[in-house]
């Protein structure tokens, strides 16, 4: 991949609209490549039991196609949903659905206090996934979510951050308290501005940028390449 400079939070929220609405990509095959990007970065790490947490939003969506990938691979998956089934929407719905009748093994942990089939659950994994919150998220995390960065982070399984460990200002590279601890982040397109920050450091771990098939003309007129 040529060097791409990073976007911000804003910028790369930008990058989704663009792809959907000048270039008429649908949210989901770019929900659908990243998840498929960070599906395959992690089977690398041949992992044994992989616990995916999905919180409310398309970074939870993520989390289900990963799911679907590790499970089509033959990897045991359990997911951790940290939202209310029917709240799930759009993009990340059309995943869960899937997963759902998939038969993949869903643990509904979306009520206080953070369930102790979590527990179990992560006790159990090898390689803990972070699809709780992604770019739509600029605060401190919320209850139920932040006991579960706690507990992944006290935990001595492996992390893959999806596209921001939850808790970091991806801008600033100030981590929220909590913040998920990564061995590894996948994100999208461009690295964050936050990343390269001492602060950040701790939390992104391994830094692995992904393309989710966004055309390299949308690139350059995000990024001012050549054409
Ligand atoms: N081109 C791309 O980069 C693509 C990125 N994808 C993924 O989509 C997420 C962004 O999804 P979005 O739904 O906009 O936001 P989040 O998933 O981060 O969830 C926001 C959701 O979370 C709740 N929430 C807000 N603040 C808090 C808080 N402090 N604590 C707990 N919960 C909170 C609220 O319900 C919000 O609605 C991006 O990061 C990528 O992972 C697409 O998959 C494909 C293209
Ligand atoms: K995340």
């Amino acid at each position: 991949m040529t060097f791409r400079p990073p976007l911000s939070r804003e910028q790369s929220r930008a990058v989704d609209q663009l792809a959907a609405d000048k270039y008429h990509i649908p949210g989901v095959i770019l929900m659908e490549n990243a998840g498929r990007g960070c599906a395959e970065l992690l089977i690398a790490q041949a992992p044994k039991q992989v616990l995916i947490a999905c919180g409310p939003g398309n970074n939870g969506g993520d989390g289900y196609v990963i799911a679907r990938h590790l499970d089509l691979a033959g990897i045991a998956v359990k997911i951790a949903l940290f939202c209310p089934r029917e709240r799930i929407k759009g993009d990340a719905l059309i995943n869960f659905r899937i997963v759902e009748a998939a038969g993949i093994e869903i643990l509904d942990c979306s009520d206080e206090p953070l369930s102790a089939d979590f527990a179990a659950a992560l006790s159990e994994a090898d390689w803990v996934v972070d699809a709780l919150l992604g770019t739509g998220v600029t605060s401190a995390p919320r209850e139920p979510i932040a006991s579960a960065i706690g507990a992944i982070n006290a935990s001595s399984s492996g992390v893959l951050a999806i596209d921001i460990p939850s808790g970091l200002d991806c801008d600033t590279g100030q981590p929220h308290d909590p913040t998920i601890e990564a061995h590894l982040t996948a994100t999208f397109v461009t690295p964050k501005p936050g990343y390269e920050q001492e602060t950040a450091k701790p939390f992104v771990g391994e830094v692995h940028v992904l393309d989710i098939g966004t055309p390299r003309k949308l690139l350059a007129e995000v990024l001012g390449e050549r054409g």
